[in-house]
């Protein structure tokens, strides 16, 4: 949560900030960024000091990948000591899991309870081909060792049209398995992708849940997380799964959310481009009343929403801007 209730111009209350706390990754993901990616220079990134000023109340940290950040386990270890004195009510990440069995037990010392991991196949050689050269078992030992340490895993896969189509009850199945939440995700048109392969690769939740019940009953929970997932119990194992429908179920309307960059960017909408740069007073070392009148009037610039679209052959309000940049 940010420091006050925020009302943005559209009478939407944003209280969640989103972190990236680095846009480097060790994996390259296709859907997500080029092979040849360039990462921003290491003095543009907020050091993790500027970042502890933000004051916030519930953080999600992501990136890039914030488990390669250096010095990240300080970071959590400073965020733990605003959580036990009641500064801070949750604290989170959003990690691709390969660096997690290495941090999961001090990040579960520091006061995280839930981590949510990404993973879009259960097959190695598909896996290193899609994130161009990541091994699975380090996710899968991630995971583990997650759970291992009391963390609770909630597993986000994108769907993929031609890419793991033919996985969807294999994770389903999986996620049940091992007790973890599981949540499909729309494939938006951010970063530097041609157009032809996102929409050779886009794959509407719609179909994806039509799909699903061919062999299960999903009832519609009406859980809300704060998150834009939608969720569903699978009636014949009990599991939770979620269904995150950028495209094909706008939740614009209800978004609750900004997203701190690493260079200190607030974006106030993933979708669109306007961004306030809060680097300069982070830097200064403004933090408290004065960071959050900066923070305020950025939200109150906040657009309606994104104007991402698939055409049947082309493809409306790409963002250049990468995923790994904004933070996923
Ligand atoms: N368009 C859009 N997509 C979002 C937004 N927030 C999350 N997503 C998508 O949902 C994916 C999963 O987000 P997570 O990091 O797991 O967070 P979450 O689902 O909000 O988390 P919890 O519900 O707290 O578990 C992101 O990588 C994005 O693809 C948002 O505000 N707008
Ligand atoms: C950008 S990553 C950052 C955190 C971490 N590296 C990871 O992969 O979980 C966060 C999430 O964004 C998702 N993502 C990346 N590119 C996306 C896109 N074009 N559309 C929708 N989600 C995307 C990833 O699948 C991942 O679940
Ligand atoms: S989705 Fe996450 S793991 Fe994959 S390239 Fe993007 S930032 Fe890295
Ligand atoms: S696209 Fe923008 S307005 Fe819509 S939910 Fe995401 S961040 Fe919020």
């Amino acid at each position: 949560m940010l420091p006050d209730p925020l009302c943005d111009g559209f009478g939407r209350d944003v209280r969640y900030l989103r972190v990236s706390v680095t846009d480097r990754c060790d994996l390259r993901c296709s859907y997500c960024m080029k092979e040849d990616v360039t990462f921003l220079p290491r003095n543009q990134v907020l050091s993790l000091e500027e970042l502890d000023r933000l004051g916030v109340r519930k953080l999600r940290v992501t990136g890039g990948e914030p488990l390669v950040r250096r010095g990240i386990g300080t970071f959590f270890a400073a965020m733990g000591t605003h959580l036990r004195a009641g500064r801070l009510d949750e604290l989170t990440l959003t990690t691709n899991g390969t660096q997690l069995a290495a941090h999961a037990q001090s990040l579960a010392e520091c006061g995280v309870k839930r981590v949510n991991v990404s993973l879009d196949t259960l097959q190695a050689e598909k896996y290193a081909r899609l994130t161009r050269f990541g091994r699975i078992e380090q996710v899968f030992a991630g995971i583990a060792a997650a759970q291992a340490a009391g963390l609770r895993v909630k597993l986000n896969a994108m769907a993929l049209k031609g890419v793991n189509d033919d996985e969807i009850f294999a994770l389903t199945d999986w996620a049940a398995a091992h007790h973890c939440d599981l949540t499909f995700i729309e494939l938006m048109p951010m970063g530097d992708i041609p157009a032809g392969t996102r929409l050779d690769q886009f794959w509407p939740l719609d179909d994806v849940r039509a799909h699903l019940e061919t062999r299960f009953r999903l009832i519609d929970n009406g859980l809300n997380t704060g998150g834009p997932a939608r969720y569903v119990t699978v009636a014949q194992t009990g599991q939770r799964i979620g269904f995150i429908s950028p495209l094909s179920h706008n939740f614009c309307t209800s978004c609750n959310r900004v997203r701190l960059t690493c260079k200190g960017e607030l974006y106030t909408c993933l979708g669109q481009e306007g961004s306030s740069d809060l680097r300069p007073v982070l830097r200064a070392g403004v933090e408290g009343e004065a960071l959050a009148r900066e923070i305020r009037a950025a939200i109150a610039r906040k657009p309606a929403g994104h104007a991402f679209g698939y055409g049947p052959c082309s493809v409306a309000g790409q963002m250049v801007r990468g995923m790994n940049h904004t933070g996923g």
